[in-house]
């Protein structure tokens, strides 16, 4: 299944035990259809890629997992490893975040500019002291749960700093970051809410190609921490290709490929979908494609 993996290790299929289905979902905006019938798995532990031409549907996905939108029709369900499920589309979006554990980052970056990179971290904890606190002023000043959950917050947030590189800039305004560390805070803010799922909106846009490698690394020992698994959009194939274990392909709203990075990779429908060839020419690709693997066999 993965393309990180050896040779001699056996790949668990994504459909073994998903953190993720989602079933027939579809997302009608009017009378434009942005997604239709759309069905995949996501594997626990595992990174999976969503991927396609502009205006493929991938945000809109986003958007119905993570409760911005509720779908037209079909089932979002999430498992956590300790068996608990959620079906997300009859859930509010803070409940998503809060209770299903799924934590996005966005196209564009949302950082508080203004605060620091350790501030970033702690806001993200809110709820956590929140509930610590009994949703009191007098929990927040003395009851010892209170003290024990800012104490632990703040582990966590030293804990995402030095995972992401920054913990030399902790009390810097995140604003004056360089992009690329801007990019990997966002991650480091929506791992220290501890998700079971997080759906990254395009984490490699802007990147150089130091700092996308950068990025690979970080999304990797996220992986290899093995508790929460990532769903990312992403545009950038060495991204896609290198670190993930299963890739999703959306056009115009509908699944047209599923499987690992070099199954979707020869894949006929996916050239021509990034080709932009129409249906017709899809049979010319294959065959081009039967030649080219012709030619390379010894
Ligand atoms: N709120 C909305 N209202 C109306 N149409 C929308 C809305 N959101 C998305 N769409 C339309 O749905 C389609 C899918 O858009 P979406 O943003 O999900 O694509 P995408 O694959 O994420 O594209 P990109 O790679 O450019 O970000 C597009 O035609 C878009 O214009």
């Amino acid at each position: 299944m993965s393309s990180v993996l050896s040779s001699e290790q056996t790949p668990r299929p994504w459909t073994a035990d998903p953190v993720l289905t989602v079933e027939h979902v579809q997302m009608r905006f009017g009378g434009l259809v942005a997604v239709n019938d759309l069905s995949f798995e996501v594997g626990r532990g595992d990174i999976t890629a969503l991927i396609g031409p502009n205006g493929a549907g991938k945000t809109t996905v986003f958007n119905c997992i993570t409760g911005f939108y509720k779908p037209t029709q079909g089932m979002l369900l999430l498992k956590h490893a300790a068996g608990d499920t959620f079906l997300l589309e009859r859930m509010p979006d803070f409940r998503i975040s809060a209770k299903a554990k799924v934590a996005r980052t966005f196209q564009n970056i949302r950082l508080f500019s203004g605060m620091t990179l350790l501030e970033n971290l702690l806001v993200a904890q809110h709820n956590r002291l929140m509930l610590a606190s009994g949703m009191t002023i007098l929990g927040v000043l003395g009851m010892p749960s209170y003290k024990r959950a800012e104490k632990e917050s703040i582990e966590t947030a030293k804990f995402w700093l030095d995972k992401t590189g920054l913990t030399a800039r902790a009390d810097d305004p995140a604003g004056d970051l360089p992009y690329g560390a801007q990019r990997r805070l966002e991650i480091a803010r929506a791992m220290c809410t501890g998700p079971e799922l997080l759906c990254l909106d395009e984490p490699a846009a802007g990147l150089n190609p130091r700092e996308s490698a950068e990025l690979n690394t970080l999304l990797l020992d996220i992986r290899q921490m093995g508790k929460t698994s990532i769903l990312l959009i992403e545009h950038d194939m060495s991204v896609v290709m290198e670190i993930s274990d299963h890739v999703v392909v959306l056009e115009y709203g509908v699944k047209i490929s599923d499987g690992t990075p070099s199954e979707v990779r020869n894949d006929p429908r996916v050239i021509a979908a990034y080709l932009g060839v129409d249906d017709e020419e899809v049979e010319k690709v294959e065959e081009q494609l039967d030649e080219l693997t012709e030619g390379a066999t010894p």
